[in-house]
């Protein structure tokens, strides 16, 4: 059966959501994002680093700066990026192509309705019910590869609005620069060759995928969650969002929400280079809210090694007194183990719960 769509839900007017989308006690938000005072006046933050001086001359600038990228990938996993040279106008034209897709009725989405279930995840999509608790997410996709250019399958890319393709290929091609940036920092950091960490992962066969999340509105945010708490499986994701707070970062034991900083790039360090850095870079722990008042949309594009790429901790940051913290494992073998254990874990949460409620 085709999962329900969660806009279609939103729009039909419920007060309730249906219990499919409550989420167990212990993983509700605390507090509704659009309630919470100031988020910038409290706590730990997502670090920000502004990247300006990333090609400079002054090599004093360029260190300062890998310094920075290289700290936040340690402590948070996750950073957001200023002045990371993709135009503001090339930001807002993505971001107008996706929601002019998404503004489209549910009818018309349905015509690139993907399906998930046979493993055809490209596509207008909502998130299966994979487990024994049923337990769903508060958000409707899009998800298709963006990269390499040559493995796109156009007919998974949305004909409607017509500038989509060209502006979602622009948008692409600046990540992909940004990729090799990023890689390049993070592997000097290790004391590795700069192009190692990108080799690895696939040097021009390293895929890219773009997913538009579209969290409509919740009538009970409190008991909801857009996206449940995961880390990526990716090696690098880099984010957008439509200004409207909801992503939350897991750090110290505590869910510190995303201050929405206009055109800064959130970028998080994903399983690959958590494990090819045997653990000094961490793939943060992360989870989305939604809201009452408004639509949250984000754009996320997840590079990926390819399938077959094999991935365990570079020999150069192994030793005797640092040990492989994990498994080479092919990335689809990383990719099954962790669905897999998702859905067990939840199954067996599900079997406690029945237990007790029955006793
Ligand atoms: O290639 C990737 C890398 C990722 O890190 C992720 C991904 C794909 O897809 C996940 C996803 C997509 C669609 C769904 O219905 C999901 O439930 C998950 C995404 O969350 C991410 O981890
Ligand atoms: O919407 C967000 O801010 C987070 C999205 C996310 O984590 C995901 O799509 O995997």
């Amino acid at each position: 059966m085709a999962p329900a769509r969660v806009e279609s839900l939103a729009m039909s007017g419920l007060a309730a959501i249906p219990a499919e989308y409550v989420r167990p006690l212990e993983e509700r938000p605390t507090e509704c994002v659009l309630k919470v005072k100031r988020v910038e006046d409290e706590g730990p933050q997502i670090p920000v680093v502004d990247v300006a001086g990333w090609d400079s001359a002054d090599e004093e600038i360029k260190k300062e700066i890998r310094r920075q990228v290289a700290k936040a990938s340690r402590e948070w996993g996750v950073m957001q990026l200023l002045n990371h040279g993709i135009s503001e106008t090339l930001i807002e034209r993505l971001q107008a192509a996706g929601k002019a897709f998404f503004d489209l009725p549910v009818e018309e989405k349905e015509k690139y309705a993907n399906d998930h279930a046979a493993g055809k995840i490209a596509g207008y999509g909502s998130k299966l019910a994979n487990n024994a608790s049923g337990q769903l997410e508060w958000e409707d996709y899009y998800f298709h590869l963006l990269w390499p250019e040559q493995r796109r399958d156009m007919t998974t890319w949305p004909k409607h609005p017509q500038e989509y393709i060209e502006v979602t290929d622009a948008y692409g091609r600046e990540i992909r620069k940004l990729v090799t940036k990023i890689l390049g920092t993070l592997s000097s950091d290790l004391g590795v060759e700069e192009e190692r960490m990108e080799r690895v992962l696939g040097g021009e066969n390293l895929e890219m995928q773009l997913k538009i999340n579209y969290y409509p509105r919740c009538p009970q945010p409190e008991l909801a969650l857009g996206v449940e708490a995961h880390t990526d499986i990716s090696a690098l994701t880099f984010l957008l969002h439509n200004m409207v707070p909801g992503l939350q970062l897991f750090y110290e034991g505590k869910w510190v929400t995303a201050k929405c900083i206009p055109s800064a790039l959130i970028v998080h360090i994903g399983d690959q280079v958590e494990i090819l850095s045997n653990g000094k870079f961490t793939s943060g722990l992360h989870r989305g809210l939604v809201n009452k008042e408004k639509v949250r949309i984000s754009w996320a594009v997840f590079c990926d090694p390819p399938k077959d790429a094999l991935i365990g901790p570079m020999k150069e940051v192994v030793d005797e007194k640092n040990p492989p913290l994990f498994p080479a494992k092919t990335f689809k073998e990383h990719t099954d183990h962790k669905l897999f254990k998702k859905a067990q874990a939840q199954a067996e949460a599900q079997a406690a719960k029945k237990v007790e409620e029955s006793t």
